[in-house]
């Protein structure tokens, strides 16, 4: 146990509002091509601006996880097993994840600067696919000695292909975060990029002069949601009996 939190310590974006940390390499290669094969092809709900799938179900209008099923094999493992293993999870009302939203942004496209709200325990852990794209974290209130010209504070976090990003604390719930709709991210340095010492690769940043074209990007937002209800599935043992 104190192992786990050594090692999650040793991964903290120590730039970044209270508390992110960011994981590189944390699927290997097999394990990508595994859960990018299991995405099912014809579930994806489109936006104007992305795509996404909400697993096991969309929540309600009130916000409640109303699950019949479990989250797919294809998830639990190895990807959520590994997240609730880090003990990220196991002050939240279910201990673990029950919630994944899947988000799929070609080159060009991104996500408007969001929070994610009190559905959710606010600890949410994201597994990022296929390419590495700059997530852009600001403070939502304005803060003394800020570097914005808006009077906000804020920083870019690179997530690399299989990395895990755990954003918990006051990032979660005194930030927001957001993907700009760029074809590629640029100035890409050790002063610009705050987990820059924790990533995987900073080599192949370099070598691309600070550029980081993007590619197709999947990500994995796990979540615990609050609210769950069996309904259905009480429902469908009466039926039965
Ligand atoms: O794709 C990402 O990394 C961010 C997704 C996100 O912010 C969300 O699903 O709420
Ligand atoms: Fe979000």
């Amino acid at each position: 146990m104190a192992e786990m939190e050594d090692y999650l310590e040793r991964h903290r974006i120590h730039d970044a509002p209270p508390s992110m940390f960011y994981i590189p390499n944390f699927i290997s290669q097999e394990e990508e091509t595994y859960i990018l094969n299991k995405i099912p092809p014809k579930q994806w709900i489109s936006l104007s601006h992305r795509r996404l799938q909400s697993l096991p179900a969309r929540l309600t209008a009130s916000n409640a996880l109303i699950a019949s099923i479990d989250l797919p094999d294809w998830l639990l493992k190895p990807a959520a097993q590994r997240i609730t293993e880090l003990g990220i999870f196991k002050d939240s009302p279910h201990g673990t994840v029950n919630h994944c939203l899947i988000n799929e942004y070609l080159p060009g496209q991104g996500i408007m600067p969001h929070e994610d709200g009190s559905a959710y325990h606010p600890v949410v852990a994201t597994v990022s696919l296929g390419s590495s794209v700059v997530l852009d974290v600001t403070e939502k209130a304005n803060h003394e000695g800020t570097v914005n010209s808006d009077g906000r504070r804020s920083w870019r976090i690179l997530q690399e292909p299989r990395s895990l990003l755990v954003t918990t604390g006051s990032a979660y719930t005194d930030t927001l975060h957001g993907i700009a709709e760029v074809k590629e991210d640029l100035d890409l340095r050790p002063e610009t990029v705050a987990n820059w010492d924790l990533l995987g690769n900073q080599e192949s940043v370099i070598e691309r002069g600070g550029r980081n074209e993007r590619e197709t990007r999947i990500s994995l937002t796990f979540r615990d949601v609050l609210k769950v209800s069996k309904v259905g599935m009480k429902i469908f043992g009466k039926a039965k009996t």
